[in-house]
C-alpha cells in the first residue's frame, strides 16, 4: 500500500513560513504584502476557489483585495484594472482568476499582468525564467511548484536516475511541471492526447503526474511499482450515493486501485489542491519581499 501525501499538511508548513515572512515585512517596513484577486462574472466554481484564495491571504496577514467584476465586463475595462494594479505600490500580487468569460481575450489580460505582480507565475517573462533555469529572480506557477515540493517531500531534492512522466502539456501546469522535474535532474517524458500507448508510457514513471482532466483515467496496470503519483486533477463527478444530484472530487488518477501499486501517492482532495493555493501566498510574500528590498524566504 502507498504512502498517502498529504497536501494540507505540506501547504500548512508553507503557510506558516509565509505568515512569518508577512509579520517580518510588517514589522521592518510597515507594510503588508497586498494581494489583488480579479473574477470576472459568476460561475460558482470559480467564486468558490476565489473566497478560500482570499480567506487564506487574511489568515496569512496579507492586505486582500477582491475585485469581482460583472460576466459583460469589456476587455476595455478589465485592462484598465490590470494597469492600475499594475502601477499600484500596495499591490505586490495580481491574480486574474481563469477561466475568464469567452468574450475576452485572457491571453492579452495574463500578458499586461506586470512579470514582477505576476503570482500565477504564467507571464511569458516568468515562463522563460523557468525555461532557461533562473529560479532566483522569476514567480514559478502555483500549481507546479506546490506539486514539485510534493515530489521533493517523497523523494528528496535530486530526481537523478529517475524517470518522470507528466500527463497534459499546458502552459498552466505540463510545461512548467515538465521543466521543473527536469531542473531537478528527473528524466522527463512529456506525454499528452495525442502520445501512442499512454499505458506503456507510463509505466515506465518513477515519478508519474497526471494533469488530463479525465477523471480516474490513470489505472493501476498504468503504475510502476513503488512509484510516486502526483494527481492535479480536480474533476467533480455525480455521487448518487451521498444522494439525489450531489457530486464529489475525484483526481485523474483511479486512487483506489493505483494505491495498491504505487510508493506515495496524493489524493483529491486534499493533495495538489491545497498545495496550489499555498504556493499563490508563497508567490505573494516572495513578489513583496523583493519589491522591498528585504531577503526573500525559501520554500
Ligand atoms: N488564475 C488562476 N490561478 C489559479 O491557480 C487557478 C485559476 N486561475 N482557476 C481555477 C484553478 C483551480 N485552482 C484550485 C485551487 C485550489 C484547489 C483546492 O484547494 N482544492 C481542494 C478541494 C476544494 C473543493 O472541495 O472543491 C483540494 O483539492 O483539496 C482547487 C483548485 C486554482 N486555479
Amino acid at each position: 500500500m502507498a504512502t498517502v501525501i498529504d497536501g494540507k499538511l505540506a501547504a500548512e508548513k508553507v503557510i506558516a513560513t509565509v505568515t512569518q515572512a508577512s509579520a517580518a515585512l510588517e514589522s521592518q517596513k510597515g507594510v503588508r504584502p497586498g494581494l489583488a484577486v480579479v473574477i470576472v462574472g459568476d460561475d460558482a466554481a470559480s467564486h468558490t476557489y476565489v473566497a478560500a484564495k482570499s480567506r487564506m491571504a487574511k489568515q496569512c496577514g496579507f492586505n486582500s483585495i477582491q475585485h469581482s467584476l460583472p460576466g459583460d465586463t469589456t476587455q476595455e475595462a478589465l485592462e484598465a484594472l490590470v494597469s492600475d494594479l499594475n502601477a499600484d505600490p500596495a499591490i505586490h500580487g495580481i491574480l486574474v482568476q481563469l477561466p475568464l468569460p469567452k468574450h475576452l481575450d485572457s491571453e492579452r489580460v495574463t500578458q499586461l499582468v506586470t512579470s514582477e505582480k505576476d503570482v500565477d507565475g504564467l507571464h511569458v517573462v516568468n515562463a522563460g525564467k523557468i525555461a532557461t533555469g533562473d529560479f532566483e529572480t522569476g514567480l514559478v506557477s502555483c500549481t507546479p511548484a506546490g506539486s514539485m515540493l510534493l515530489v521533493k517531500q517523497a523523494l528528496g531534492d535530486d530526481l537523478s536516475g529517475l524517470n518522470a512522466v507528466v500527463i497534459g502539456r499546458s502552459n498552466l501546469f505540463g510545461k512548467p511541471m515538465a521543466l521543473l522535474l527536469l531542473a531537478a535532474n528527473a528524466t522527463v517524458t512529456m506525454a499528452h492526447s495525442r502520445s501512442k500507448d499512454l499505458a506503456s508510457i507510463c509505466k515506465n514513471a518513477d515519478i508519474l503526474v497526471a494533469a488530463v482532466g479525465r477523471s480516474e483515467m490513470v489505472k493501476a496496470d498504468w503504475v510502476k511499482p513503488g512509484a510516486t503519483i502526483i494527481d492535479v486533477g480536480i474533476n467533480r463527478i455525480p455521487a448518487p450515493e451521498k444522494g439525489e444530484g450531489k457530486t464529489r472530487l475525484v483526481g485523474d488518477v483511479a486512487f483506489a486501485e493505483c494505491e495498491k501499486v504505487a510508493g506515495s501517492i496524493t489524493p483529491v482532495p486534499g493533495g495538489v489542491g491545497p498545495m496550489t493555493i499555498a504556493m499563490l501566498m508563497a508567490n505573494t510574500v516572495v513578489a513583496a519581499s523583493r519589491a522591498l528590498g528585504v531577503a526573500v524566504p525559501k520554500f
